[in-house]
């Protein structure tokens, strides 16, 4: 197999339950992957990461490139070894991060050049060098260099912006090194934009790709919108390739989003708000710093089978957090990514039964229910 391999296994109705095949190993989809910025998710250890039953992560060019660097990354043999993990990994390809991280950046035809967050100190990142950063880091598939489009954004800005995007798709895939088990994706632009997302599947699909983005979503535009920008982009999309919704989301926008033909996600809420408190359960959200927990012997789901709900109660866990422990952030974020990869579970199961809608209605029902 050159690139990667996708078996669409099943579809129910625009919902599709796949595999992605890969150097390192094999992806089923729908699939949440989790955020592995700096070469860690976040107080996540790779043997707790794969106990959730996540089959990918996430790295970042932009992160790496400036600490370690993707050279001694590559000097000592790739992320999956500089890590420990050894199943597939997805990188991003840096720009997104530049524009949301660094400050005086200057955006040209070129490529961006930018000052590192860490210590001010100057880069650059090209189409062509963003795909070799993420040869050094042997990502298993590797993401276009391109522009987010920033939201909101007029149509002009959308399309000067997403054309520019097109441009570095093309010279991305020029500078992409083909080898069996590994796979380039374009990225989908064009913001809120039917006819610019429509140019932008078009010139994406002429160039070919391993699989295809839908990236300038999850920028602060809202469910409702997110949704509507699928409804019109998902159709135009080869049906026989991968689709990864760039940065979402919360559960309901997961089940959403699936419900619309997505196929891969990302994103940092599990993570990111697990380290501050939140929990995600099957009946919504818990604070665990809410002092009403305080006396609660309740597990956070009794539904749940990770470590915090089988050995724990919300009263520990709110203790934990309010004493500064560091056991409190990581037993909630192992809880979150235990529940987004049980989400996906049953998403997956209820695509091969036939009961998408069924099940998903359920479970966004009980997402409502309030009071957990
Ligand atoms: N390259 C790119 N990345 C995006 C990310 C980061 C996803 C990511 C990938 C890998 C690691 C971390 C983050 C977005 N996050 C929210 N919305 C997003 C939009 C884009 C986008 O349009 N392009
Ligand atoms: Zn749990």
């Amino acid at each position: 197999m050159t690139g990667i391999g996708f078996e669409l296994l099943k579809t129910d109705g625009r919902a599709r339950r796949g595999r992605v095949s890969t150097a390192h190993g094999v992806i089923n989809t729908p699939a949440f992957m989790p955020v592995g910025t700096a070469a860690t998710v976040k107080a996540m250890t790779t043997d707790a990461v794969k106990s959730t039953g996540a089959e990918i992560l996430l790295g970042n060019t932009y992160h790496l490139m400036l600490r370690p660097t993707a050279e001694r990354v590559g000097q000592l043999g790739g992320l999956h070894r500089f890590m420990n993990w050894d199943k597939p990994i997805l990188t991003d390809s840096g720009g997104f991060q530049v524009m949301s991280l660094s400050d005086l950046r200057t955006m040209t035809e070129e490529g961006v050049t930018f000052k590192s967050h860490l210590d001010g100190s100057k880069h650059h990142l090209t189409p062509e060098r963003s795909i070799q950063i993420q040869h050094l880091l042997d990502s298993n598939i590797t993401m276009c260099l391109d522009e987010c489009t920033p939201f909101p954004a007029t149509e002009a800005q959308a399309a000067s912006s997403m054309r520019l995007s097109m441009r570095w798709a093309k010279r991305s895939k020029d500078a992409f090194v083909e080898r069996p088990g590994y796979g380039l994706f374009g990225i989908v632009q064009g913001g809120v934009y039917q006819d610019l997302r429509a140019e932008s599947v078009a010139a994406l699909s002429d160039i070919g790709f391993d699989g295809y983005a839908i990236g300038g979503l999850a920028v602060g535009e809202g469910q409702e919108t997110m949704f509507t920008v699928l409804d019109f982009t998902e159709p135009l999309m080869v049906k026989d390739r991968p689709r990864y919704l760039m940065g979402v989301g919360r559960p309901s926008d997961l089940i959403g989003a699936v419900r619309r033909g997505v196929d891969m996600f990302d994103c940092v809420m599990p993570t990111r708000s697990g380290r501050t408190g939140q929990a995600f359960v099957r009946r919504g959200t818990i604070n665990i710093r809410n002092a009403r927990h305080a006396h609660d012997e309740r597990p956070l789901d009794e539904e749940c089978g990770c470590p915090a709900c089988r050995n724990h109660s919300r009263a520990y866990l709110h203790h934990l957090f309010k004493a500064g422990e560091m056991l409190g952030p990581m037993l909630l974020t192992w809880h979150n990514l235990h529940y987004y990869q049980d989400l996906m579970a049953e998403l997956r199961q209820a695509i091969e039964d036939g009961r998408f809608e069924e099940v998903a209605s359920a479970l966004e029902a009980r997402l409502n229910e309030g009071d957990v």
